[in-house]
């Protein structure tokens, strides 16, 4: 149900918040096929550009709430902290029918509960930001009044910006926001901290910059292409004796090593999700 669920909706989609993610997710939508004329964005401090080029598109733009039709899905991408302010404008939209899809890290589907109500449909989801390119991960979990043609259509919208992972105990979402939602900020950081390690060892600053962020590219294109599971693509990479396994050897300290260090750090961001939460 993926193309013909966002070109044959009901009603329209309501986007809250078309910030870094949401202004992702709406991109993909369209691309997908769903009709510009379904699509309504509320961002009140939208830059006058962005809201006129959105506009001229077909997008309908911070349009009045009383003109809005029963919307199919209301997604909310504000950031968790407005969410009290931000998300009790939008809960008249929601009619028998609509389904709401959360992406904001932390806030629980209890918490929407309060603010829409107990026959509400909610999705509580985190996608994270290579959904720019078509290559974003979704994890997301279905509330109670979820019908299944609900949930088709939330896999349809999370689709359009990469793969979508369905659980079914919301207790998993911090640390799924922890490794896939923060996930890519991970990554990027390898890439920083490869480079500033290189120019510590000699390397030309640009050279360093740009050799770490292809190699970090590289093997992360590897791994997509690649059956094999990661442990074996390190393998491959260490000679016996060789200077991978000298770089490993501090990298794979049981106590120093960088495993121990990711363990602290989604342990700190799945903490940070529970306070979040609401
Ligand atoms: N970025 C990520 O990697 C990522 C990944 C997964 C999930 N998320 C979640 O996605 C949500 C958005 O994150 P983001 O990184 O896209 O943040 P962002 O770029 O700041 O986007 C949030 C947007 O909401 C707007 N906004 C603020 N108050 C509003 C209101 N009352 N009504 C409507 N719109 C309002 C903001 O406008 P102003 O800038 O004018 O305030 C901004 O355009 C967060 O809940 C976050 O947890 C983000
Ligand atoms: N970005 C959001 C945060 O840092 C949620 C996951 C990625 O809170």
């Amino acid at each position: 149900m993926s193309e013909s669920a966002l070109k044959y909706l009901s009603g329209p989609v309501v986007l809250l918040g078309a910030g870094k993610m949401g202004g992702a997710m709406l991109e993909g939508w369209l691309k997908l096929g769903l009709s510009s004329d379904h699509a309504i964005v509320l961002d009140p401090h939208m830059p006058a550009e962005a809201a006129e080029a959105l506009a001229a598109r077909g997008v309908s733009v911070n349009p009045n709430l009383d003109t809005v039709s029963a919307p199919s899905v209301i997604l909310l991408a504000v950031k968790p902290q407005v969410a009290p302010d931000a998300l009790p404008r939008v809960a008249p939209l929601v009619k028998a029918g609509t389904v709401v899809v959360s992406i904001m890290a932390g806030r629980t589907l209890s918490f929407m509960t309060d603010i829409f109500g107990a026959d509400a449909a909610l999705v509580r989801s985190i996608p994270n930001t290579p959904a720019a390119i078509g290559r974003g991960v979704s994890v997301a979990v279905a509330g109670p009044r979820v019908s299944a043609a609900q949930r088709d259509l939330a896999s349809a919208l999370l689709s359009a910006i990469g793969i979508v992972e369905w659980i079914e105990d919301e207790a998993l979402m911090d640390a799924a926001t922890a490794v896939s939602g923060s996930g890519p900020a991970y990554a990027f950081l390898l890439a920083e901290a490869m480079a500033q390690a290189g120019i510590e060892a000699g390397l030309p600053a640009e050279l360093s910059h740009r050799i770490a962020r292809a190699t970090v590219a590289g093997a992360g294109a590897l791994l997509d292409h690649s059956d094999l599971p990661a442990a074996t693509l390190r393998q491959n990479v260490t000679s016996p004796g060789g200077t991978t396994a000298a770089a490993l050897a501090v990298l794979m300290h049981e106590e120093n090593g960088f495993g121990p260090l990711l363990t602290a750090a989604i342990a700190a961001a799945t903490k940070r999700g529970k306070e979040l939460a609401g």
